[in-house]
């Protein structure tokens, strides 16, 4: 495991100015001491991929997003930071993912508002242990995960994956005597086993199937988002492309034999963008090896725009 500085962004330049504003001529590289804003932290890892049987290339998830993100207009004034990435080598999934933490916690306790750029969704336990370092391990704060996903990922195995980490998250949740407050949006039926709603009902995770998931019943979809807010201090939102269709998101390792719209998912993320507890939000299981004309980033890279033009 390693910790790589940011390379540089390029992209088109129409000139000087606000006016002209674009996510590379305008986001600087994070140093310590600077003012609070939104900062990137990439983690180069497809290892819980592969150990969860997976189509492995997350790895270069990180890369793509910010590819995808370069030339992406900016219509607001907005302090953007690259603080690099934490890169897992070989199977050491485990110290990645505990130096990903302990810079996610640096990040936000100067003030930053922090985005995770997977990287598999093994990204989900080091978001979590470095949002759970910068609250004070040992708090009696609630800490609410929004999940959009068509997994749980909350398989009960010996072996941290792409798929354990909501369960490694309830475990530790439990270790500190706090409750696990999880939701989970675009969850497939047909993706998860009986055993893994049985372990979900157990655990009280709230839950919308993606076919619930759709702009007629937007309504209930926004509420669900702000109610969850609602019940907890902070929210941390976790996105899971293989959610969205496998047209709109075909470079994951999974793609989703139904998925839910890219419009319900942009209502969620910007519920919980305006929720005003949201913390912290990681896009993960990016694989542009299967990827199609850049349409996952390019989808992924409007979602964190518009998460971080319109957090409340
Ligand atoms: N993060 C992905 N989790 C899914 C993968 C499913 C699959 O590979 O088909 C899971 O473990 O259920
Ligand atoms: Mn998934
Ligand atoms: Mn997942």
């Amino acid at each position: 495991m390693t910790r790589k500085n940011p390379e540089p962004w390029n992209g088109r330049n129409d000139g000087p100015g606000a006016e002209n504003a674009r996510w590379h001529n305008t986001i600087v590289d994070w140093t310590p001491g600077v003012a609070a804003g939104s900062a990137l932290l990439g983690f180069a890892s497809d290892e819980g991929v592969r150990r969860n049987k997976g189509r492995v290339g997350a790895h270069a998830g990180p890369g793509a997003l910010r590819a995808a993100l370069s030339s992406l207009a900016l219509h607001r004034p907005v302090a953007l930071y690259d603080a690099g990435d934490v890169v897992v080598e070989g199977q050491d999934l485990e110290s990645g993912q505990e130096q990903f933490a302990s810079a996610l916690a640096s990040l936000l306790a100067d003030g930053h508002f922090t985005v995770g750029l997977g990287g598999g969704h093994e990204i989900t336990f080091a978001s979590y242990a470095g949002v759970a370092r910068a609250l004070g391990d040992d708090g009696q704060w609630s800490l609410g995960i929004l999940n959009i996903d068509a997994h749980f990922d909350l398989r009960d195995e010996d072996q941290a994956s792409s798929g354990t980490g909501f369960a490694q998250i309830a475990r530790a949740e439990a270790a500190a005597g706090r409750t696990f407050h999880y939701a989970a949006v675009g969850i497939s039926e047909g993706a998860n086993t009986k055993v893994l709603f049985d372990r979900a009902h157990a655990l009280g995770v709230k839950t919308l199937l993606d076919t619930e998931c759709h702009m007629a019943n937007i309504g209930r979809v926004r509420d669900f988002v702000v109610e969850f807010a609602k019940s907890v201090d902070h929210l941390y939102l976790t996105v899971d492309l293989d959610a969205l269709p496998a047209s709109v998101a075909p470079g994951v390792s999974a793609p989703a034999g139904y998925g839910i719209g890219l419009d319900v998912v942009r209502e969620v993320v910007l519920a919980a963008a305006g929720s005003g507890k949201l913390v912290h939000a990681d896009i993960a299981e990016l694989n542009p090896d299967f990827d199609v004309d850049q349409r996952t980033a390019r989808t992924a890279a409007r979602l964190i725009n518009d998460l971080i033009l319109n957090r409340g």
